[in-house]
């Protein structure tokens, strides 16, 4: 059973027993904005980050959502990629495909819950191909952020996705973020400087502190420009983090975490397991 506790403006914390308890409520929340968005503006921006957050998904596209959601309209992006081929193990949209776009048989394993989930369905969501949007892996990480952030420009001047009114920057309908042990959402990491970029949309890193190196990401204007946000966390791991982000347990005089800096222009959205929540 879910209790929401007001932590913030335009924040809200639920906190569930378990983490089916968590997959089971962010299921409804994604298929209730994909409901909303589509009603209102007829399609569905969703950005997705790797990570434990692709199989917290898995209940989106069992039923009823594989079914009532209409997939069609919606529009796929990364908060984050590794700049590697998007078929290696480490690529976060093989993740995804794997774990959500493309249900075929697979293993996946949960790291955090040290079990392993059997998924043997093989049907596909149908959302469009040209409707998702993978990194050029043929490029540099320079390069690929580049490339990433002409691809949102260019859908930007088709009226395809919008600007916000507020920053300037591109508005998605809703990001679904993870967060490290470290703090680090996207693959903005607390040590490494571009976490602070305020012009571009897109970056880059050659030295992530957290395999594999190279990558791009989404930068902090673009994120906190999300009509909506959902922080998906889960397991004791990440209790003391979770801690510091909701503002309890920020040393003084530190320098904040990267999580202590989401924020959403409609709601942001703590989902948190008991274990996750257990500092709090
Ligand atoms: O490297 C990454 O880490 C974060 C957190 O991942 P998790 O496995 O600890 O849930 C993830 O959100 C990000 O997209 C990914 O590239």
């Amino acid at each position: 059973m879910a209790s929401a506790t007001p932590a913030k403006t335009q924040t809200k914390v639920l906190k569930f027993d378990t983490e089916e308890d968590v997959a089971v409520a962010l299921a409804k929340y994604t298929a209730d904005l994909s409901e909303k968005y589509i009603n209102e503006k007829g399609s569905f921006s969703v950005v997705l980050s790797g990570g434990t957050l692709i199989d917290t998904l898995r209940k989106l596209v069992e039923s009823p959502y594989k079914e009532s959601v209409d997939w069609s309209k919606w529009l796929i992006f990364w908060v984050d990629e590794r700049v590697v081929p998007l078929d290696h193990e480490d690529s976060n949209y093989l993740l995804a495909s794997r774990g959500f776009l493309s249900k075929s048989r697979f293993l996946l394993r949960n790291k955090r819950h040290c079990q392993w989930l059997l998924h043997i369905t093989n049907e596909q969501v149908p959302i469009p191909p040209s409707n998702v949007y993978a990194i050029n892996d043929k490029k540099s990480p320079e390069g690929a952020a580049d490339d990433y952030e002409d691809h949102l420009k260019d859908l930007i001047s088709r009226k395809i996705l919008p600007i916000s009114n507020i920053s300037g920057f591109p508005k998605f309908d809703l990001m679904l973020l993870g967060m490290g042990p470290d703090g680090h959402v996207a693959s903005l990491f607390p040590s490494r400087h571009h976490r602070y970029e305020k012009e571009r949309w897109v970056t880059f890193i050659t030295d992530s502190p957290k395999p594999p190196p190279p990558r791009i990401t989404f930068t902090f204007p673009v994120i906190n420009s999300a009509s909506e946000i959902a922080m998906v966390i889960t397991g004791a791991d990440l209790a003391e983090t979770t801690k510091m982000a909701l503002g309890n347990g920020q040393i003084p005089g530190s320098t904040p975490l990267p999580c202590t800096e989401v924020s959403a222009e409609g709601e942001l959205a703590w989902f948190l397991d008991k274990d996750a929540a257990s500092k709090l």
